[in-house]
């Protein structure tokens, strides 16, 4: 496993990332990006630090020690060890960071177990199940398509996504562009599928792939969108922008240009079936749900201490309408923590026996946890109200004498300082408001899906694993128990006819 040293090292590479028309040198330096890029640091070096070996890694089938998620599941055990393990190294960015090392675990841990869904790559499945196992390099993902023309059918808009363009000896050159990869520029390797347009007219199925890239690859250029940590760099301090200046994990469009591919790092290839199933088939689903829920359980912890401190701050936390605010935020904390703990204690059996993070907790997770983090902010802005907008610009208001003594009496709370308040409130401000938290919320609301297919797919799920049929067949019993005649069912009386 890299240590925190070696993965700064490994950005170092050659890779090209643009931002505000530059190309950035040295992500690991670049006040864009060089924080995010520590915090990521932290995490990697957690997984050699003694205290806390025990509930962040394990030793897997090939004798290598690894993050608890990566490695293959085959019990309980291993589940409720792999959420620990996510909440651990979670703890250290408080939640708000979505796509670290181990959200990719959610495929790569399977790549062993379900190696022969691959069908002609079972190899390279493998193998990349040893080395991402054994090395734990960063992983980003991109399955997404650039926006364009949604109301286009797919070959219409063909040319903006990646598709193989050449086929050769030893691998493939592909092109075209994804919408977007979160962290993309501080990551070691790019994850490509397509997932699912069937083809794109006259037989082509050139998008039909799954396949690794590494950053630097000749022709892979990264468009970072605006950094959030460079803006509060550039316009305030840590105590200003306390989660923006460290956790901005920069979503990137990734843009490929005739980039070569060898065969080893190809999963499928022509092949509509795996490529478009890949979702569902391998339980990837399954596993990313598992890891976005025990990510935002973190999350809500810190927001639910965020709010009890804020509205103690601000002498409020003793009235009943804020408290039943709290309770509300408390027992949807509560929800998706008890999600977690259901998809490992009540998992699916997939392929080959490996157990799967359980379906049936997993879809509730996709679809109410937009809902959940949607309403969590809206109690901050009811309940915190004004006070996020009653903030001085800057710490550097406080080292000005001039206004000192007058942020010191207005802006002190309740059994707090100026000082202290304004610091409490910034942090709020930063998770819900700046420009980074506004990202968050966009986040929490699309990553795993729009908002439309993250419903669908519950619904196809409940009619996949036979839910649907039994809940229909309560209905039927129910109506089964009376016809035009009156009852059926011997237990209740018929109506007396008196004459
Ligand atoms: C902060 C952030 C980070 C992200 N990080 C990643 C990442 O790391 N990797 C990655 O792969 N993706 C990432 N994404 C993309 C994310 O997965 C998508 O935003 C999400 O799947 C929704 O897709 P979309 O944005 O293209 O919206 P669309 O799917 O285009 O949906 C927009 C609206 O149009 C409707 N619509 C779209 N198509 C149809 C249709 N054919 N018929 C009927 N209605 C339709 C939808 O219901 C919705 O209301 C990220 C997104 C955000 C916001």
């Amino acid at each position: 496993m890299l240590t925190g040293k070696e993965y700064l090292e490994s950005l170092n590479d050659g890779r090209v990332v643009f931002l505000n028309g530059e190309k950035i040198d040295d992500v690991t330096q670049h006040p864009a990006y060089r924080n995010s890029a520590q915090s990521y640091a932290r995490m990697y070096d957690a997984l050699h630090d003694p205290e806390k070996q025990d509930v962040l890694t394990t030793i897997n089938e090939y004798g290598d020690r690894t993050h608890k998620f990566f490695k293959t599941p085959r019990s309980v055990e291993d589940l409720l060890g792999a959420r620990d393990a996510i909440v651990e190294w979670s703890k250290l960015n408080f939640g708000f960071m979505g796509r670290t090392p181990d959200y990719k675990a959610s495929f790569l841990g399977h790549l062993e177990g379900y190696s022969d869904y691959y069908v002609g790559f079972e190899d390279n499945a493998k193998a990349w199940y040893r080395k991402a196992a054994r090395d734990l390099p960063f992983v980003n993902h991109t399955v997404i398509n650039p926006q364009m023309d949604r109301s286009k059918s797919l070959h219409e808009n063909k040319d903006v996504f990646v598709r193989a363009v050449k086929e050769l000896d030893n691998g493939i050159i592909v092109s075209g562009a994804k919408m977007v990869g979160t962290a993309a520029a501080l990551t070691n390797y790019n994850f490509v599928a397509n997932y699912g347009p069937k083809e794109l007219g006259n037989g082509d199925i050139s998008h039909a792939l799954i396949f690794l890239v590494p950053m630097n690859a000749p022709g892979l250029k990264m468009i970072s969108r605006q950094s959030y940590e460079l803006q509060a760099y550039t316009n305030g301090s840590p105590f200003d922008y306390p989660l923006s200046s460290r956790f901005d994990e920069n979503d990137a469009v990734i843009v490929l240009d005739n980039v070569f591919i060898p065969w080893e790092d190809v999963l499928a290839y022509n092949n509509v079936e795996v490529s478009n199933n890949f979702v569902a088939e391998t339980h990837f689903v399954n596993r990313f749900s598992f890891h976005g829920c025990a990510r935002l359980g973190v999350k809500l912890d810190f927001m639910t201490g965020l709010l009890m401190k804020a509205t103690e701050a601000s002498g409020t936390n003793g009235f009943r309408g804020v408290q039943a605010n709290i309770g509300e935020v408390v027992a949807l904390r509560n929800m998706i923590w008890s999600l977690s703990t259901a998809m490992a204690t009540n998992p699916d059996v997939g392929r080959n026996g490996v157990l799967v993070p359980g379906g049936v907790a997993a879809t509730a997770y996709r679809v109410l946890a937009p809902e959940v983090w949607v309403k969590v902010k809206k109690i901050f802005e009811q309940v915190v109200a004004g006070g996020l907008i009653q903030l001085p610009s800057s710490a550097s208001d406080f080292l000005n004498p001039e206004i000192r003594p007058y942020l010191d009496q207005y802006y002190k709370g309740t059994g707090v300082t100026a000082v202290e308040r304004v610091k409490l409130l910034k942090m709020v401000w930063d998770s819900i408001g700046t420009e980074f938290g506004g990202r968050h919320e966009l986040y929490e609301v699309n990553y795993a899906g729009n908002h439309e297919n993250i419903r669908l797919e519950a619904m196809y799920h409940s009619i996949g694993s036979g839910n649907a049929a039994s809940h229909k067949a309560l209905v039927d019993e129910a109506m089964s128990d009376y016809d035009l005649n009156g009852w059926t069912n011997a237990t209740w009386k018929e109506k007396i006819t008196t004459t």
